[in-house]
């Protein structure tokens, strides 16, 4: 017999944040299991990924678990996180567990509850039928800030509603400027549906060398059920554009629609630094660049006064043979540290990852392929269960590392060793 995840939440409140309390949830677990409920997933975070393949259909398996080229980056990401090791100090007479609510405070007035956000990842709906909206639910559930994709499978109006009162931002794959008109519409929709911070993806104007995608022969946009064209299907700027140009509406030429949309969000030439000012422009409020590799690249968004970056080399999925994105952190840091926020993602699975990542200086972790598995698996609760999973993980090993809070007064570098230091 197994229980319902989302049924179980306890809460708690620390510093005014009412949040999950994912300790209290592994004790649920414990005692449930007295009378031989078992957990409807697995809590050994390296496993959702073999579990989840086998509930997926080949081609969506490929999309999730594929990387660019070799796959040389994605290992690399993974293997970053292991050259550094935590130090864990004794008898600090600790009396409480460690608090893990955040200020990223150019992003957020709210302290967050957790130090993570969920990573924008496109076309859900080809892990679970309800895709987007079980995702977004699960999130606001957990109080875990949702960043939604402009490749979603579901419109922005109705992320948001699944959404409700969660913390919520908006991830721009970004037209060129010939469609500026376009860009304009997505932002107005996303601010008017409650997206606080618009993230903006850059290493992205054309999909990575995939091969694991090419061996199927897929491309999630150019199948006919249409599933990463949602957002511009919904636009009023781009069914106008269309039907002008065509003489008829999107329903009446679904295919060619579908590859117009496509080219308009993946124009396959990036943008420049000139650019930022549209959107400045055009969005009111924080503005954060997703894909920031180098410490030059990070000082032109302090220079242009944007609010954040996200430190990411999207999982390894767009340039093979680059380097880790964990490698690439404390330089950046060093650099841009306290003149801007800064989040990261590339390579995280379990607790001990988003510790190191935030001791070396990075204000939040974004989960990407972790949350897919759980969502593939099964739905909200999938999803729900990854959460409180690498929450309540994260939360007991600062606990028995003697750290007393995940903020950088206590969780920072002193609590690093690199091992081959040793
Ligand atoms: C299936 C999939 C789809 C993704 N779609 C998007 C997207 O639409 N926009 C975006 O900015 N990043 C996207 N990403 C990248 C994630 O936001 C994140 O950077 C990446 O998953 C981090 O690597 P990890 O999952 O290996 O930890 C996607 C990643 C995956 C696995
Ligand atoms: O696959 C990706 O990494 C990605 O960013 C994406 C782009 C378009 C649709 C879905 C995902």
């Amino acid at each position: 017999m197994s229980f319902r995840v989302i049924e179980d939440v306890a809460y708690r409140t620390k510093e005014g944040v009412k949040a999950p309390d994912p300790v209290a949830y592994e004790q649920k677990i414990y005692q449930r299991g007295l009378e031989y409920e078992r957990p409807p997933f697995t809590f050994q975070s390296l496993k959702w990924e073999a579990q989840a393949e086998e509930r997926m259909a080949a081609e969506s398996k490929g999309y999730v678990v594929g990387n660019a080229g070799t796959g040389e980056t994605a290992r690399k990401n993974r293997e970053a996180f292991a050259k550094w090791s935590i130090v864990p100090s004794r008898l600090n007479k600790t009396s409480e567990l460690p608090n893990l609510s955040t200020q990223v405070k150019r992003i957020s007035e709210q302290r967050l509850p957790f130090p993570i956000a969920i990573a924008p990842v496109g076309v859900q709906r080809i892990f679970n039928p309800d895709g987007e909206v079980a995702s977004a639910k699960a999130a606001a559930r957990e109080g875990v800030p949702y960043i939604m994709s402009t490749a979603s499978s579901t419109s922005i109006e109705d992320v948001a509603k699944a959404n409700g009162d969660g913390v919520r931002w908006y991830q721009l794959y970004w037209p060129s400027n010939e469609h500026n008109e376009i860009t304009a519409s997505l932002l107005s929709r996303a601010k008017k549906a409650g997206f606080s911070a618009l993230f903006v993806t850059l290493d992205t104007y054309i999909l990575g060398w995939r091969p694991s995608d090419m061996d199927n022969g897929y491309n999630p946009f150019l199948r006919s059920d249409n599933i990463g064209v949602a957002i511009g299907f919904a636009d009023p700027v781009f069914r106008a554009q269309f039907k002008s140009k065509h003489g008829v509406e999107i329903e009446e030429k679904i295919h060619d629609a579908a590859a117009e949309w496509t080219q308009t969000v993946f124009p396959g030439f990036s943008h420049s630094w000139e650019d930022i000012k549209f959107l400045k422009e055009h969005w009111d409020g924080p503005i954060v660049l997703k894909g920031i590799q180098t410490i030059a690249d990070a000082q032109k968004c302090v220079e242009l006064g944007l609010q954040g970056i996200v430190v990411s080399n999207h999982g390894g999925r767009q340039v093979d043979g680059g380097v880790s994105s964990l490698g690439v952190l404390p330089r950046i840091v060093d650099a841009v540290g306290g003149k801007i926020d800064i989040f990261f993602d590339s390579g995280i699975r379990c607790g001990a990852d988003i510790a190191k990542a935030l001791a070396l200086g990075a204000q939040g972790c974004l989960i990407g392929r972790p949350y897919v598995y759980g969502l593939a698996l099964g739905g909200q609760e999938g999803v729900s269960h990854v959460l409180k999973s690498l929450l309540g993980d994260l939360e007991l090993t600062l606990h028995l590392a003697g750290i007393q809070s995940a903020s950088p007064e206590h969780l920072n570098r002193s609590v690093l060793i690199r091992e081959d230091e040793l």
